[in-house]
């Protein structure tokens, strides 16, 4: 009787009109707070997100967690940014860094901005191709195989962004900078940071600033000795006037470029202290990675002929890479308005693509004079540079 009368009121509740629409209410409005929070989440991630990416080396001190934290974003973002980045190397060569000229300490912030500008680039308006390759998840993330060592304003973006058309290379489009800013993040932040790859598929980063690095070579070989290293150079003069011409655009009070050469014009002294003429002595920093490598897994590139001839140099570093020659003369075509090759189509797009306008900047005027001393003062370390790479660059 008892069991009737309980089982008579559990029906009434249950199929009762009132209650039933008030607990699908109930079930609603959880769900709208769920959906509320999820979005509370996703928002207040984003802008950290942003901002670690952009603070780099300020946000190490944060500790390991903040540190894994940055590198699962960061290779959120990273592994596939949409296909034609153009980030600015941001570094400064570390001896000059403790420099006292204000113009040198503060250009890491100055170049730090350009990263700012591009990664934020990235995230609003990846490419659909980019979003398919973006959510791709097959495959592992690899330590690089291979690494663009440097050397600023070489050349560097060019040459990755077109080594990126190879079905065989995956590459980290930022520039990671762990074997000198961010090495004690240890080796599974930097791995983490690398786009997932596939059997035969080699991974890739570049970060210029390593081929000055000091600590850079031993670090390298300790992750792998077998690290294949490509040097992308350029004339140090004409890299130097594009280096200052790069940190100009962003402080145009900074002195002449004449002003910051010598250490005393009057006796024509160069100022070898200033980073824009540190990083051309190639020959002093090449030294430093024979130290642990062969020359034999060192390639270099001209930075003159990945301009006057891309498929060309693409042709030696795919041979050094061990692939298949894939990128020819017919990716590429003379962009007359932007004054350089471009590819016909980017990896992962069907639309042509030139480097941004952070690359290929229009350089100031320099007095002949100063350029002329310039040459004169490369012209030994142009010589022995030849010399241990056994490769005339025609700088001379
Ligand atoms: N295809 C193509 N398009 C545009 N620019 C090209 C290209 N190939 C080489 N270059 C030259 O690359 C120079 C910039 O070098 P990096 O990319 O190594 O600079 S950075 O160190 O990463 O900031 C950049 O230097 P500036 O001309 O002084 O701006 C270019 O001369």
């Amino acid at each position: 009787m008892e069991y009737s009368l309980l089982c008579h009121n559990l029906y009434a509740f249950s199929f009762s009109p009132v209650k039933k629409k008030l607990f699908l209410l109930c079930i609603m409005f959880l769900l709208w707070v769920y959906m509320l929070y999820s979005c509370v989440g996703y928002c207040t991630t984003m802008p950290s997100l942003v901002v670690d990416t952009h603070r780099g080396k300020e946000t190490e001190s944060a500790g390991k967690r903040t540190a894994s934290g940055r590198a699962e974003l960061m290779s959120k973002l990273l592994p596939r940014p949409q296909n034609w980045v153009d980030l600015e190397s941001d570094y400064d060569e570390p001896s000059v860094r403790t420099a006292s000229r204000d113009l040198l300490n503060n250009e890491i912030e100055v170049d730090r901005a350009d990263d700012w500008d591009e990664i934020r680039g990235e995230q609003r308006s990846p490419e659909p191709s980019a979003m398919s390759s973006f959510s791709n998840g097959s495959g592992s993330k690899k330590l690089p195989q291979a690494i663009i060592i440097g050397v600023k304003k070489g050349g560097t973006r060019a040459l990755l962004e077109f080594l990126r058309v190879h079905p065989d290379i995956r590459a980290v489009g930022a520039e990671p900078h762990f074997f000198d800013r961010n090495y004690d993040n240890g080796l599974d932040w930097y791995r983490d940071l690398m786009p997932k790859t596939l059997e035969g598929q080699i991974t890739m980063e570049k970060t210029p600033s390593y081929f000055v690095t000091k600590e850079a070579p031993a670090r390298i070989y300790a992750m792998s000795r077998d690290t294949k290293l490509i040097v992308v150079v350029r004339d140090p003069v004409t890299r130097a006037i594009s280096d200052y011409t790069q940190t100009l655009s962003k402080k145009p009070d900074i002195p002449t470029f004449e002003s910051l050469t010598f250490k005393n014009r009057t006796t024509g002294l160069i100022d070898t202290s200033w980073s824009a003429v540190q990083i051309g002595i190639y020959a002093k920093h090449l030294d430093n990675w024979l130290q642990f490598f062969p020359m034999r897994q060192i390639l270099f590139v001209s930075g003159e002929r990945l301009i006057s001839d891309p498929a060309g140099e693409l042709g030696r570093v795919q041979d050094f890479l061990g692939l298949k020659r894939i990128i020819t003369d017919k990716h590429f075509y003379f962009n007359q308005t932007k004054g350089f090759p471009c590819l016909k189509k980017a990896e992962g797009s069907s639309k042509p693509h030139c480097l941004g306008k952070t690359k290929g900047r229009t350089h100031p005027n320099i007095d002949p004079e100063v350029v002329q001393r310039l040459r004169d003062f490369y012209r030994p370390f142009n010589m022995k540079f030849y010399q241990m790479t056994g490769h005339n660059f025609g700088w001379d």
